[in-house]
């Protein structure tokens, strides 16, 4: 695997004795993160669930937090903001956004894993504004005007 980057985490008092977030494999592309607190989701809610950890991610990076599939797929646990933006100049508590889309209430306990993070680098805008763009021959055209699901000929 590539190096690491280092990032800062401070575990705030409720992530006392939690696991840092981890890779669960050496190829994993995210790092599970737990809950700092124990949620039960009815049918169609949404809760930020508390991580107790706090971030100071580097410059040139932020952290996307995505589902778990495992989550969504036997229990339709989702991420509605995914991928969540957490920026490089936020200094509040990691905080996931969970969704029940599942037809039964689902329990969250303290020190489940709920999510993975994945570290992104980040590169930034820098307007060039003109009067015209260049043609292409899309042009304005897209949402589905190359056609459907069969291939083109
Ligand atoms: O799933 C998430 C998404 C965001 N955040 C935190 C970190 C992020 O840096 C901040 C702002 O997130 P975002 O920009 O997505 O939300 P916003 O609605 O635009 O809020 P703001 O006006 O504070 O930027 O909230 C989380 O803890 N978890
Ligand atoms: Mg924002």
């Amino acid at each position: 695997m590539t190096d690491r980057v280092a990032v800062r985490i401070k575990r705030l008092p409720h992530g006392e004795g939690l696991d840092l977030p981890a890779y669960a494999t050496p190829g994993a592309a995210g790092m599970d993160v737990v809950a700092a607190e124990a949620v039960e989701l009815a049918p169609g809610a949404r809760h930020a669930v508390a991580t107790g950890l706090a971030l100071a991610i580097p410059e040139g990076y932020e952290i996307q937090v995505r589902p778990r599939s495992g989550l969504a797929l036997k229990h339709g646990i989702g991420v509605p903001n995914a991928p969540g933006t957490i920026d490089c100049d936020y200094r509040g508590e990691l905080k996931i956004i969970l969704v029940n889309h599942g037809e039964e209430a689902f329990t969250i306990e303290r020190g489940d894993r709920i999510a993975q993070l994945v570290l992104a680098p980040v590169v930034r805008i820098a307007w060039d504004e003109v009067a015209d763009l260049d043609a292409t021959q899309r042009g304005a055209s897209g949402f589905g005007s190359t056609g459907g699901h069969a291939a083109l000929s």
